[in-house]
C-alpha cells in the first residue's frame, strides 16, 4: 500500500473543506450530529494513502489505522467548491448508524466514524475491488459457476440479514458489491441509499436505473401528491439481474441508453435465458417478476443457492465459510483491541433444518412447475 510514514490525515487531504468551522454556520447548514462516542475514531490514528474510489458525494482511499491496520476512508466530498450540506451531513450519519449495527461475514465492516475534521467512515478495506470490475476483468469468458453461484450466494446472504433487520438497500448493484483479496467472497458495501422499511412502503425513486425494479423506476403519471409505493422486494428483483450478470458476465440490457430501460422493463423486458442453466431459470423468472408478491424471499434464494451449489460443485462446502483476509483482519483487529466496535465477528451460517424444509415448501412448487413442463 502506497502510504508515506509520516504522512498523518490533515496533510494528505486533496482539498480540505471542513464539515464544521465559521463556513458552515455561516451558510447556515449546522447540523447537530447524533452518534454515539463509541462509534468515532480519533482522527489522529488515521493515515490516508491512494485514492481507492469516488462516489456521487464521496471520495473513498486505503488508509491505515493506528499505523498498521488497513482500512478505507470515505470521506464525505460532494465537489471541490460547495460545503456539506445538512442533507449530506443527514445522509452520513444515518449511513454510520445502518453500517456501525451491520455485523456479517458478508457486509463490509465497520469500524468507525469521525466527524472532525471532515466526515468519515470508516471500514474494513475489502482488496479486490468492485464486482463490477472482476466482472470486466473476466471479458469476455464468463465466470465459472462455482464463483458465480458462490458470490450469488454471499449476495443473498448479506441481503438476507438486511432484510431481517428491516432495511432495504435500494440501491443493490455490481458497483456496491466488494470483493474480497483472495476472491473467493463478495462483501456488500455502501448503505448511502439504504432505508428502514416502513409500513406503508418506500416513496421516492432511488438507485440505478439499469438494476432498478419497474415499480421504482416506472415512468407512468402520478396524481399530485400522490407518491410511488415499494417494498423490499425491489432488492430481489435487482439481485435477480446481478445473478444473471454472474452467471453470463455480461451487462444487462447492453447497449441500451439507461433512461430508456426504464420504459422496456416496465413493458416486461428482461435479460434473455438462453444459456442460463436450467436448474436457476425459474429462480431468476421468480426474482425478477413483476409482481413483486411473486418474487422470493432472500432466506428461500439462500437456501435455494445452498443446495445448488452443493448439487453442481460437490467439492464446495459453503457452510462455513472461511474467508482467508477475514482472519488476518481478526488477527490484526484483536491485537489493536478494537474488539468492542465489531461484536460477535462471525456468524454462524448454518441454516436450521426445520427452517429449511419450511422454506424448501415454498420453492418446491417452483422446481414441479419447472421440471413438468421441461421434462
Ligand atoms: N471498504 C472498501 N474497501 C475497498 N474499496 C472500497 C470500500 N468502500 C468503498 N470502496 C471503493 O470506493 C467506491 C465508492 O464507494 P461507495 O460506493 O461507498 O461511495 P458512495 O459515495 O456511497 O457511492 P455512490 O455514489 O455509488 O452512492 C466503491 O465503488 C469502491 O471502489
Amino acid at each position: 500500500m502506497a502510504i508515506a510514514p509520516t504522512m498523518m490525515l490533515y496533510p494528505n487531504y486533496p482539498f480540505f473543506m471542513s464539515a464544521f468551522g465559521s463556513d458552515d454556520n455561516d451558510s447556515g447548514d449546522h447540523f447537530d450530529f447524533n452518534i454515539s462516542k463509541e462509534l468515532l475514531l480519533n482522527p489522529k490514528n488515521i493515515m490516508l494513502g491512494e485514492m481507492i474510489g469516488e462516489g456521487g458525494n464521496s471520495i473513498v482511499y486505503k488508509g491505515l489505522f493506528k499505523g498498521t491496520m488497513p482500512v478505507a476512508v470515505k470521506i464525505v466530498q460532494p465537489s471541490k467548491t460547495s460545503a456539506v450540506s445538512i442533507q449530506h451531513k443527514q445522509q452520513f450519519q444515518k449511513e454510520v448508524l445502518l453500517l456501525s449495527s451491520m455485523k456479517h461475514l458478508n457486509i463490509v465492516r465497520f469500524l468507525g466514524a469521525c466527524i472532525e475534521p471532515q466526515l468519515m467512515i470508516v471500514t474494513e478495506l475489502v482488496r479486490g475491488g468492485t464486482l463490477q470490475r472482476f466482472m470486466l476483468n473476466s471479458r469476455p469468458s464468463p465466470l465459472d459457476l462455482k464463483t458465480s453461484l458462490t458470490f450469488a450466494l454471499d449476495i443473498s446472504r448479506a441481503m438476507e440479514f438486511l432484510h431481517s433487520k428491516g432495511i432495504i438497500h435500494r440501491d443493490l448493484n455490481p458497483r456496491n458489491v466488494l470483493v474480497t483479496g483472495d476472491m473467493h467472497h463478495v462483501k456488500l458495501a455502501d448503505f448511502g441509499l439504504a432505508r428502514e422499511k416502513t409500513v406503508g412502503g418506500m416513496t421516492c425513486e432511488a438507485g440505478t436505473y439499469r438494476w432498478m425494479a419497474p415499480e421504482v423506476c416506472s415512468r407512468e403519471p402520478l396524481l399530485i401528491g400522490e407518491k410511488k409505493h415499494y417494498d423490499h422486494k425491489i432488492d430481489v428483483y435487482s439481485f435477480a439481474l446481478i445473478f444473471w450478470s454472474l452467471l453470463t458476465n455480461q451487462t444487462p440490457f447492453y447497449g441500451m441508453d439507461g433512461i430508456s430501460i426504464p420504459y422496456f422493463v416496465n413493458q416486461g423486458m428482461r435479460p434473455s435465458l438462453i444459456n442460463i442453466p436450467d436448474e436457476v431459470v425459474p429462480i431468476l423468472e421468480s426474482c425478477w417478476a413483476e409482481d413483486s408478491k411473486n418474487r422470493l424471499e432472500f432466506k428461500e434464494i439462500t437456501i435455494f443457492l445452498e443446495s445448488l451449489l452443493k448439487r453442481l460443485c460437490p467439492e464446495s462446502s459453503n457452510d462455513d465459510i472461511t474467508v482467508t483476509d477475514d482472519e488476518a483482519y481478526d488477527d490484526e483487529i484483536e491485537e489493536l483491541e478494537t474488539t468492542w466496535l465489531l461484536g460477535k465477528r462471525y456468524i454462524k451460517l448454518n441454516k436450521p433444518k426445520k427452517k429449511k424444509e419450511k422454506v424448501m415448501k415454498r420453492i418446491l412448487p417452483f422446481f414441479k412447475k419447472f421440471f413438468s413442463s421441461k421434462w
